[in-house]
């Protein structure tokens, strides 16, 4: 976490006078939407995302893949083609797959989708391709990716720092094969390398060596996005051998996909039902998913809520009183701003454990979450892997977000019921959220 400068802009967080009874339709999921546009654009022909997620992160992907020279045309329908540009909005991406070329400079913002996932893309082209982004990409964990693709094959200057910024010098196809890597600082080292891994001349074989790898339904998710655009992968789950993944070398399909709504952005509405003891519907909530937002329904209602999947949506109720939780969060870490919020203003204390490798996010989410609370009046104490959470009578204040999406809308969800809290710099939720200040106004009817 570093110091914000003083006071940017401050959001005065919406107080809820009432219970919430809203519908909230979320847009479509980043972690899909960023993977979609990988495999599109590595297929032999092209490809349709259909409700993609328009934000930051996955801007910065189309940007990305479009300096390598795919073309990705945004339409409003499936017939009329109205920008290539990011100024517009599209209901769907058409994703053309062509040579790709170098040299290119690829934006990564603070994307962790990006900045993993580009670089095995950019080692398969024909040229140079410079990769920077925002002060915190440069200390975001890269080195799994960037030790792997180098065993792999791959010629790449990063100063020796194992991370951004950096240049991959593409040859236009790349050994792949057999390589270890320890992923626990980031489960999405290993879905880079298997994303790109069809169009490896051996496919590859990623053995995770290190201590416990998180967030795996984002593995998962990878896995099951490539099987559906053709690709064979053996995983553990599938008879294989414990944190041995296996990608067969061949042609990925252009497919026509219908982005789900995000999950993990469903939860600051979820938990405002939960706070305020009112009901919300999130329409289009998939029966199946490998998201791991599809988790809230479990962990909400052990604070206290209740929930019901129908024709309409997933419907959550509050029930007026919040508990607190003792969760190992790893496999959904991306979860726990949400969740601290909603822990700070239970009836009793909460134990968030497994989630060491959050100080390695947008920002270092633990420190930041023990600060913020804190300075309202709360209780929080940082562990070895997690945060203790001891609920106390909030006051107003001042919010801060350190470019943290999901500490915006986890200090919103605060200031539902405690007066008189500003979010700094609320207009960091358009990293995958834009719309987050007129969503959040509209579910309380203002
Ligand atoms: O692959 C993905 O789409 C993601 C994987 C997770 O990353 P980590 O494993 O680095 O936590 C998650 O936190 C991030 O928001 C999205
Ligand atoms: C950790 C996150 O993002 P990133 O994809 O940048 O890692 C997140 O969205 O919570």
């Amino acid at each position: 976490m570093t110091e914000n400068p003083a006071h940017i802009d401050l959001w005065p967080a919406p107080h809820a006078s009432a219970a919430v009874d809203a519908t909230v339709h979320v847009p479509g999921s980043k972690s899909v939407t960023n993977r979609a546009l990988v495999l599109a654009s590595l297929a032999a022909d092209p490809g349709w995302l259909r409700r993609p997620l328009r934000s930051r992160d996955t801007l910065l992907m189309a940007g990305g893949l479009r300096a390598m020279g795919v073309g990705i045309e945004e339409t409003v329908s499936s017939s009329s083609t109205v920008s290539r540009g990011p100024a517009a909005s599209g209901e769907a991406w058409r994703v053309i797959p062509s040579g790709l070329q170098g040299p290119a400079t690829v934006d990564v913002g603070n994307a962790g989708t990006v900045m993993r996932f580009l670089p095995p893309v950019a080692a398969l082209a024909d040229g140079p391709v410079r990769f920077d982004g925002d002060p915190r990409s440069y200390e975001r964990p890269l080195n799994g990716v960037i030790d792997a693709l180098r065993a792999l094959g791959a010629r790449i200057d990063d100063d020796g720092r194992g991370a951004l910024p950096m240049t991959v010098f593409g040859g236009g196809a790349l050994d792949g094969g057999p390589v270890e890597i320890d992923a626990s600082s980031s489960s999405q080292f290993v879905s880079a390398l298997l994303l790109s891994a069809p169009r490896f001349n051996q496919g590859v074989e990623v053995r995770h060596v290190g201590s416990a790898l998180p967030s795996m339904p984002h593995i998962r998710m990878t896995v099951d996005m490539l099987r559906n655009a053709g690709a064979q992968v053996d995983t553990p789950e599938s008879g294989g051998e414990p944190n041995v993944w296996r990608v067969t070398p061949g042609a990925l399909l252009g497919v026509d996909l219908t982005i789900e709504p995000d999950l993990s952005n469903a939860q600051p509405f979820l938990a405002a039902a939960l706070v305020t003891g009112g009901r919300v519907v999130i329409p289009d909530w998939p029966e199946r998913t490998t998201q791991p937002g599809d988790r809230l329904r479990e962990l909400f209602t052990e604070m206290g809520g209740s929930c019901e999947l129908t024709d309409q949506g997933l419907v959550f109720t509050g029930s007026g009183s919040v508990h607190g939780i003792d969760a190992d969060l790893s496999e959904v870490g991306e979860l726990t701003p949400g969740i601290a919020a909603v822990a700070a203003l239970a009836d009793s204390p909460s134990t968030l454990r497994g989630v060491a490798h959050l100080r390695l996010h947008e920002t270092d989410r633990l420190a930041a979450l023990t600060k913020e609370i804190n300075e309202l009046g709360g209780d929080v104490t940082e562990t070895a892997d997690g945060l203790h959470i001891r609920p106390r009578p909030l006051h107003g204040g001042v919010f801060h977000t350190y470019d943290d999406h999901r500490m915006a809308t986890a200090g919103a969800v605060i200031g539902l019921v405690v007066e008189g809290v500003e979010i700094e710099n609320v207009a960091t939720t358009a990293k995958t959220l834009p719309d987050f200040p007129d969503m959040w106004a509209g579910m309380l009817g203002n």
